[in-house]
């Protein structure tokens, strides 16, 4: 989700999972029988309690673990959207939420696989930062 003024929203990892206390971008897993944008509106209403429509998602970037190194054989997808209804809240305990810019994205703690999609998501943070002080 990518506001106006270039932030971008991150969620913290729970105490009791994986990755405890890192900043990843929301989202969650496909279920079986669900495309990839269905499952993403479905864990954002979830996890925010905000409504995204289909359309308005575009893809930013993959990224994938090396099994070959001892990483994990996940692919993660990231999405970005500039629409949605509703004010994200935390609706899990434990999963704080931040605005972040561009240059905040960098130095947050970050589980692996989001760095790399962070990195393809800042020159988009960047100009939307530099539209909004145009306007
Ligand atoms: N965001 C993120 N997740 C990662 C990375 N590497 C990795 O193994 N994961 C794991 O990928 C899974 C992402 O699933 P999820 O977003 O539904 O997180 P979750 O912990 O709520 O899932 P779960 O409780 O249903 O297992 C988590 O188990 C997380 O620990 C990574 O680099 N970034």
């Amino acid at each position: 989700m990518i506001a106006d003024g270039g932030t971008v929203l991150m969620q913290q990892r729970p105490p009791d999972k994986q990755h405890a206390g890192l900043w990843e971008f929301p989202g969650g897993k496909v279920e079986m029988g669900e495309t990839l944008v269905a499952a993403l509106v479905r864990e954002i209403d979830e996890e925010l309690g905000v409504t995204l429509c289909a359309a308005d998602l575009f893809p930013v970037r993959a990224a994938s673990g090396d099994p070959a190194k001892g990483e994990p054989s996940i692919v993660l997808l990231l999405f970005g959207t500039r629409r949605w209804q509703g004010e994200p809240r935390a609706v899990e305990p434990g999963c704080q939420l931040q605005w972040t810019t561009a240059g905040a994205l960098t130095t947050l703690p970050r589980p692996p696989l989001d760095i790399p999609l962070s990195q393809a998501l800042i020159p988009l943070l960047e100009g939307v930062a530099k539209a909004g002080r145009h306007t």
